[in-house]
């Protein structure tokens, strides 16, 4: 009888899982008092650690290393959800540092005189709005960076990384998001981009990094919140992308990135953020199903979808170019009008933090994934991408943006306090700040810079 080998990938999910259910068996077997202390998010030890990074980094943040604006988001970000800050000289260094960082034909390189990338950009941004107050803020020369945008734009809507650069869906996520964040987002910066996302999602209902990839959990995040920021989210097949979502989820609790691979703490936001993001936009999903049952049924040309879109779901989804006849504002110079943005009150991630229509129930299982993260992913100080590896500061930012996205899965007002039983383990202790989910930034900086740069409640 012929041999079943399992493949290498087979073999280290076998691994893994048993690693995971040995930790879920020895927790259950704890007594009470002993469960409640492992269920903790220790979050003494992570600011340390967190911080200890950053002095590391500190004073003159002179390692030779083109990731030091990701460390600087990485680990601010992870410090402002848990509710806390760095001090005055810490963070007056981190934002001289990312100025040094910054070309001088705009965007940000990974260090003082490197070549302008659109990652790091999008890292220094997040950091510098993270870090929040005037000087911060003021220290983004936003006109120049406009000009970096225009020209990683490629003719075929997509944008590249950098000068030369790859095209992909990463890039066109973070070219927008900082737009968007910054208010210098355009028409002309806009054009063609949800027709290269579209082309990138895949059978399977997920989004590849590039046409004709796989569909991957962190292209899926970048490629869906970029076309709620250009308006046009109802022109990607939501109920299909929904579907390839949820599946993701493994009988560990965490999220695997791709079919068929390993669960990994980091997942937790790029897949449960793109499954908060997909919660609040049900209303399109079931409109979709909707449509597309009626236009079976009347064998009727697909135009029909967005022209039976209420105005108001236009509005909230976008459909070029019928988007612009509906709600576009612009004020005849072709600039965009400030209530020309996507209706994110209805997204429920309202300047108000109301919630609109949105449904309520999350798609996911938010409990089984605190789980994952609190007692496979924590560390005494920092995460890691599961049991076995190292901490990294790229997975405790990432793990903690997840754990808050499930906390908050179940509140009808984005910054209102979520109800105990959403919150895995001690409420207290574990309760993070809210995140915007488009952006990946703490709700509360979010709103101090849109009012910074003048964005419409
Ligand atoms: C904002 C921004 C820059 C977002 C980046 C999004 C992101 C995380 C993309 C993932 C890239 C990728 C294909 C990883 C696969 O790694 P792997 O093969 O080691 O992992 P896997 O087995 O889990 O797929
Ligand atoms: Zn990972």
């Amino acid at each position: 009888m012929a041999e079943t080998r399992l493949t290498k990938t087979q073999e280290d999910q076998w691994i893994t899982q048993s690693q995971v259910f040995q930790i879920y068996n020895h927790f259950d077997n704890l007594p009470p008092a002993q469960q409640h202390l492992r269920l903790q998010l220790f979050r003494d030890e992570h600011i340390d650690y967190l911080t200890k990074g950053l002095r590391h980094l500190a004073p003159s943040f002179c390692v030779l290393d083109a990731n030091r604006p990701w460390l600087c988001y990485w680990i601010l970000h992870s410090i402002a959800l848990l509710g806390d800050s760095v001090d005055d000289e810490l963070e007056d260094r981190a934002i001289d540092f990312l100025d040094r960082c910054q070309d001088k034909n705009g965007g940000y390189g990974g260090g003082p005189g490197q070549l302008p990338h659109l990652a790091t950009t999008y890292a220094a941004v997040n950091s510098l709005v993270t870090l929040g107050g005037q000087k911060s803020l003021s220290s983004i020369n936003r006109g120049n960076l406009y000009l970096f945008l225009l020209r990683m734009k490629d003719k075929n809507g997509g944008f590249r990384m950098h000068d030369g650069g790859e095209i992909d869906v990463r890039a066109c996520y973070t070219a927008i998001s900082v737009a968007s964040i910054l208010n210098i987002l355009d028409d002309e910066l806009i054009e063609n981009v949800g027709n290269y996302i579209l082309s990138c999602q895949t059978y399977e209902g997920g989004i590849a990094g590039e046409p004709g990839s796989e569909a991957h959990g962190g292209y899926t995040f970048c490629g869906l919140a970029t076309m709620i920021l250009i308006k046009e989210v109802n022109r990607l097949d939501l109920a299909s992308l929904t579907d390839w979502l949820v599946f993701r989820q493994g009988l560990e609790g965490g999220f695997q990135g791709r079919t068929n691979k390993l669960v990994d703490g980091c997942y937790s936001f790029w897949q449960g953020g793109a499954s908060a993001l997909i919660q609040r936009l049900h209303m399109i999903v079931d409109e979709q199903a909707f449509v597309s049952d009626e236009v079976d049924e009347n064998d009727a040309d697909s135009s029909q979808t967005s022209a039976d879109l209420s105005e108001e779901e236009q509005c909230l989804g976008g459909n070029s170019p019928h988007a612009d006849e509906h709600c576009s504002h612009e004020d005849g110079a072709g600039q965009r009008n400030p209530s020309d943005q996507v209706k994110f009150e209805r997204l429920g991630v309202g300047s108000t933090g109301r919630r609109g229509n949105a449904e309520t129930e999350p798609l996911f299982h938010c409990i089984e994934l605190q789980r994952y993260i609190l007692l496979c992913s924590q560390v005494e100080g920092g995460f890691r991408d599961k049991p076995g590896k190292y901490r990294d500061h790229y997975h405790t930012c990432y793990c903690l943006s997840g754990l808050s996205v499930c906390q908050y899965s179940w509140s009808s007002n984005v910054d209102s306090q979520p109800l105990p039983a959403a919150v895995f383990g001690n409420y207290s202790k574990n309760l993070l700040e809210p995140v915007h989910p488009v952006y990946n930034v703490v709700f509360e900086r979010y709103k101090e810079a849109r009012e910074f740069f003048m964005l419409p409640s």
